[in-house]
């Protein structure tokens, strides 16, 4: 009922005091892992007889929200989200305590129903605009970096919030930062004065000790080892604010007999443009726990607020009940201040359609891996490769191990900007890439004079998935979109023909490197693609010494060569050179600065080729075009219910037909045109397991690929014969499949 933005300037006005005076100066923090800890623990100032001033002295919360629509003085203190949300506490909290007095009471009307309506909707609504500080979106998709700042204040939080953000990213275990005295002390300083607080019968500690404030931080897949308590008629209102979480009760499990169970469990994701989602709301009583999602570190806050009578007590690190549950940390150096922003709907709608715009990035997966580090970096580009390329993880490991991990990733630019004369020019990336953590380990690396490797090679037979992995490389650096020749085109029968095309092919990597002033660090990857380089590179035979072609090849070869390893070498470029006859090559080709990765590319065995067919497969069966027992034959499942066992194992051709014939009779039941069509499969082939030796043995992922193209067309043929053209019926059946492997294998 209170847009964000109206709701954010009255509350600014409703709750103008300064909590920044308040709180300690800014500490400069260490990137660690352990958490810094406070010298001194600064309780809050809860005493009765604070002598804390006010602005609004005279003012009580009620008159000034009254006159919530009024201008903000020119001088006012801009409040914090951390304030709002304070002064939004504050008042709920009041609010309902009037309420409460005036006889609706938890006893009489539900544990819950003390809260007031109106004001809990306002903290709802302050909830839902609380988000991590802008900057936060440049360290989740580095490509959308909020680049602009107003000054040095601007560049310290900047400075503060990107530290505070590593420091959750790299969390090794569940942790509860216990914010809520910071919070107490943030409402306290909103408390205008004691007839306030008499209004509602209440003490000051009574008053603040009925709220609370946790940041939670949960690792990817984590969580919490024991569930959370809040007394009944506690009102939990919650946040995510990184990541993915999943929340649900925890029902029974305290007593021997009765085992725990989850109720209501619900997922949430914030969105990877505004890094927002709504805010939840959960009751006091029943136990209750978090989980993040399997994809990064998740980041939610809880804020509690308690009837009349109860106290929240605080978790501390030695607190029993938090230890049990997670790490807590009861004093940050982090300023709450700089942890949280609060952004009204208008202002998140404008960052995501900047971002839309901005977006460079075109699968998200890409920008996990862009915003990730260590071995989740890793495991992002495995995973990433492996989704489109099968049976080959042995060769991806090491690829990613020897080429890709300590590459600094520089999202390639948007688009190329065309000059005023018509050229094309590459511009460098103006992404966050530039300032990611991977750079500077590539910065590192540099200086201890490792650099990137730049050749790789990839040999192997025919159709095996070598020209596949080399696009899935520069699609998983987000480089440039690889050039790919085949090395005769290479050979220009025209003298100067092959300079020309060797220059041309290295043209954008050296125009992009000029533009980032020679920095490779900062320029994108420009994969370079030779296919059949044996071709060029082959081993020099004394009879074609003097030949024109000869002539031709070495001067090719020697251009590669010195871009590669001589003095114009270039940094920001990755050489992939792919063969079948790695033995044609010349051996100086594989000398370490040149193509010094030489990774082979086997035809699959029986379980890289079930991935591959489960790869090139799995979007007919997404849309349910597969028959189940195609399904079945893809995963090489045996189905365990006595009558398909029995087909299974060893037969005599007399069993099994008279088995094949009760099968026949049971399925006709059924349907008669499934039996007809599962049966003859089963009998004249028999395709139990589709990757086994005896159905695909031999073949390579070209001819698994050509597999599923050919089933797909005798499916069709048979759908239009039998279903008079129409398509709706198409289904792919083991027949189908035993038609393609005919066909295949020809
Ligand atoms: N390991 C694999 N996983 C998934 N698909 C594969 C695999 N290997 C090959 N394919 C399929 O076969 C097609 C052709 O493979 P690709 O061109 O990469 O083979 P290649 O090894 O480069 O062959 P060549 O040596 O003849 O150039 C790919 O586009 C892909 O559809």
């Amino acid at each position: 009922w209170v847009s964000n933005s109206v709701f954010r300037t009255s509350c600014a006005r409703q709750f103008p005091r300064n909590y920044a005076a308040t709180i300690e100066a800014d500490v400069p923090v260490q990137d660690s892992i352990i958490p810094a800890v406070a010298e001194e623990s600064s309780p809050p100032p809860v005493s009765e007889d604070s002598t804390t001033t006010t602005s609004a002295e005279n003012s009580t919360l009620l008159e000034l929200e009254k006159d919530s629509n009024a201008t903000t003085e020119e001088g006012d203190h801009d409040d914090s989200a951390f304030e709002v949300l304070a002064g939004n506490t504050a008042l709920c909290l009041h609010k309902s305590d009037l309420k409460r007095d005036d006889g609706f009471d938890g006893a009489s009307t539900g544990w819950t129903s003390w809260v007031d309506d109106a004001s809990a909707l306002r903290l709802r609504s302050c909830l839902d605009g609380l988000e991590l500080p802008p900057f936060a979106r440049s360290i989740a998709q580095p490509s959308s970096l909020v680049t602009a700042s107003n000054g040095d204040d601007d560049e310290i939080r900047r400075d503060q919030v990107i530290r505070w953000l590593r420091w959750i990213k790299a969390c090794p275990s569940p942790l509860i930062i216990e914010l809520s005295p910071a919070l107490r002390q943030a409402v306290n300083a909103t408390i205008p004065n004691e007839a306030w607080l008499q209004a509602i019968d209440s003490t000051r500690d009574e008053f603040l000790e009925r709220i609370g404030c946790r940041l939670i931080v949960l690792p990817s897949g984590a969580s919490l080892n024991q569930p959370l308590k809040a007394p009944p008629g506690a009102m939990v209102y919650g946040k995510l604010l990184l990541g993915g979480v999943t929340r649900f009760r925890v029902i029974g499990g305290n007593s021997q007999r009765s085992i725990a169970r989850k109720a209501g469990a619900r997922t949430l994701v914030t969105s990877p443009q505004t890094l927002r989602t709504p805010s939840w709301l959960q009751y006091g009583g029943p136990q209750r726990n978090y989980e993040a999602i399997d994809a990064g570190v998740a980041v939610f806050m809880e804020v509690l607020i308690l009837p009349k009578g109860l106290s929240l007590p605080l978790l501390d690190d030695n607190d029993e009940e938090g230890s049990k549950s997670a790490t807590t940390i009861s004093q940050m150096k982090w300023n709450p201040n700089h942890m949280l922003d609060l952004v009204s709907e208008q202002e998140a709608e404008q960052a995501a359609a900047a971002l839309a715009a901005n977006a460079s990035e075109p699968n998200p997966g890409n920008a996990q891996i862009l915003s990730s580090s260590g071995n989740e970096y890793i495991n992002h580009m495995e995973s990433s490769i492996s989704a489109s390329v099968g049976g080959l993880r042995p060769q991806i490991d090491s690829i990613i191990r020897r080429v890709l991990d300590g590459r600094a990733l520089v999202a390639a630019a948007d688009a190329d900007a065309t000059t005023a004369s018509g050229a094309t020019t590459i511009n460098p990336p103006q992404s966050a890439g530039a300032d990611s953590v991977r750079r500077r380990e590539m910065e590192a690396l540099l200086g201890l004079g490792l650099s990137p490797v730049r050749g790789l090679l990839l040999y192997g037979p025919p159709g095996t998935g070598k020209t596949l992995v080399a696009r899935e490389i520069a699609n998983v650096l987000q480089a440039r979109p690889p050039k790919i020749v085949a090395a005769p085109e290479l050979l220009s029968r025209w003298v100067g023909g092959s300079e020309k095309m060797v220059r041309e092919l290295f043209e954008d990597a050296e125009g992009e490197l000029a533009a980032c002033n020679g920095d490779a660090t900062k320029s994108a990857l420009h994969v370079i693609v030779i296919d059949e380089i044996d071709a060029v590179f082959r081993k020099r035979s004394s009879s074609s010494q003097d030949s024109g072609g000869e002539i031709t090849r070495a001067s090719a070869v020697n251009q590669i060569l010195s871009k590669l390893d001589g003095v114009k070498q270039l940094g920001n470029i990755l050489i992939i050179g792919m063969t079948n006859r790695k033995e044609l090559l010349d051996p100086a080709l594989l000398r370490p600065g040149r193509l010094e990765v030489q990774i082979k590319i086997p035809l699959p065995n029986k379980e890289g080729r079930r991935e591959i067919l489960k790869i090139h497969f799995e979007a007919l069966r997404r849309r349910g075009l597969l028959s189940q027992s195609l399904c079945n034959a893809i995963d090489g499942y045996h189905d365990t219910t006595p009558s398909q066992k029995k087909y299974s194992g060893n037969v005599d051709d007399q069993a099994w037909r008279k088995r094949l014939q009760s099968f026949r009779k049971r399925l006709s039941v059924v349907s008669s045109r499934g039996a007809e069509q599962m049966s003859s499969a089963l009998w004249q082939h028999r395709i139990l397991d589709l990757a086994s030796d005896r159905w695909t043995g031999g073949y390579s992922g070209a001819d698994i690929a050509g597999l599923v193209r050919s089933s797909g067309s005798f499916a069709l043929a048979r759908a239009r014969s039998q279903d008079g053209g129409g398509l709706d019926n198409l289904i792919i059946t083991l027949g189908d499949v035993a038609g393609a492997l005919e066909e295949v294998k020809q």
